[in-house]
C-alpha cells in the first residue's frame, strides 16, 4: 500500500480575507444610495439645523474612568447579539448607569445598525453620541452631524494618511471630535502624527477579527501624551475594564458585555466602581 496522495496540483493560495475592506466597501455602497436621496447641499442644511454638538473632551479628560457604551445588535465576529428594538431606551439605560458617551453602530450589512438609530439615541439622551461606522468619505461626516453625532470614528487602517487628516479636520470644523482608532504600532504613529486628541486602541484586528486583549497595554505607552486613551473591544468583565484602566485607559468602549447582559445599567456600575 502506498500512502502517496495525489499531489498533481499545487494548492492554490487562498486570498487572506480582509473583513475591514469588505465593511468599508459596503458602507460606501450604502452611502452612495443615500447620497442619491439627500445631495450634499441638503445634508449641509440638515447639519446646520441639527442639535448643537457637545464636546466630549472635558469629560474624557476628567479624573477617573469613562465608559462609552455601545448600541450594537450584531457583529461580523459574533453574529446576532441582541435585538435592541428600542435603541433610545437602551441609551437612556446607559446614561442612567453612568456612561459618559454612547456609541451607535450605523453600519447595516454586518452590524444591523442605521443612522435612524443614531437620530433616536440623540433625541433620548443629553450626553455625547459617537457615530460608529466605516467612515472614509466626507459625506459620511456631514451625515453624522446631520443625525446629531458629537463624535465620529476614524479607523486608521481604513484610511490614507491625508484622508485621515482631512476627515478629522472636517469633523472639527463641524464641531465634532474624532475617535481615531489604531491596532498596530505604525497606526499609533500615524494617529500621533495626525494630532489626534482621542486615540482608541482596538484589541480586535478588523482585518481578521482576532482579539488580543494585551494590544491596549502594549500600544498605550506609544500614544502621544496629550491624547485621551481609549481601550476598545473584548472587555467582557469588570476585571477586564479595571485592567485596561490600570494600563492607562482614560476611557473604555464596551458593546457586547452590555447588550448581552440582563441589566446593562448594573453591569456599567460594576465597570465604574474602583
Ligand atoms: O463588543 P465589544 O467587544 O465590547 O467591542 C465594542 C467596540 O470596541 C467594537 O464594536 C468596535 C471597535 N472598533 C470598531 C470598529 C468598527 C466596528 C466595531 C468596532
Amino acid at each position: 500500500m502506498s500512502d502517496i496522495r495525489d499531489t498533481g496540483t499545487a494548492p492554490v493560495a487562498e486570498p487572506i480575507p480582509d473583513v475591514l475592506a469588505d465593511l468599508v466597501a459596503s458602507s460606501l455602497a450604502d452611502m452612495v444610495q443615500r447620497q442619491d436621496q439627500i445631495p450634499q447641499a441638503r445634508v449641509e442644511e440638515l447639519a446646520a439645523s441639527a442639535p448643537r454638538p457637545i464636546d466630549v473632551l472635558p469629560a474624557f479628560q476628567s479624573q477617573g474612568l469613562s465608559v462609552i457604551a455601545e448600541v450594537k445588535r450584531a457583529s461580523p465576529s459574533h453574529g446576532d447579539l441582541a435585538a435592541i428594538p428600542d435603541p433610545a431606551s437602551l441609551a437612556r439605560t446607559y446614561a442612567e448607569g453612568g456612561a459618559t458617551a454612547i456609541s451607535v453602530l450605523t453600519e447595516h450589512s454586518r452590524f444591523r445598525g442605521s443612522l435612524n438609530d443614531l437620530v433616536a439615541v440623540r433625541a433620548a439622551v443629553d450626553i455625547p453620541v459617537l457615530r460608529k461606522d466605516f467612515i472614509c468619505d466626507p459625506y459620511q461626516v456631514w451625515e453624522a452631524r446631520a443625525a446629531g453625532a458629537d463624535l465620529v470614528l476614524l479607523i486608521v487602517a481604513a484610511l490614507e494618511q491625508q484622508q485621515l487628516v482631512d476627515l478629522q479636520t472636517l469633523a472639527g470644523e463641524l464641531g465634532m471630535r474624532a475617535l481615531v482608532e489604531v491596532h498596530t504600532e505604525d497606526e499609533v504613529a500615524r494617529a500621533n502624527d495626525a494630532g489626534a486628541a482621542i486615540i482608541g486602541v482596538n484589541n480586535r484586528n478588523l482585518k481578521t477579527l482576532d482579539v488580543d486583549r494585551d494590544t491596549f497595554a502594549r500600544l498605550a505607552p506609544l500614544v502621544r501624551n496629550d491624547a485621551v486613551k481609549v481601550a476598545e473591544s473584548g472587555l467582557l468583565s469588570a476585571a477586564d475594564v479595571h485592567n485596561a484602566h490600570h494600563h492607562g485607559a482614560d476611557v473604555v468602549l464596551v458593546g457586547q458585555a452590555l447588550v448581552t447582559g440582563d441589566d446593562p445599567a448594573q453591569v456599567l456600575r460594576t465597570f465604574l466602581e474602583d
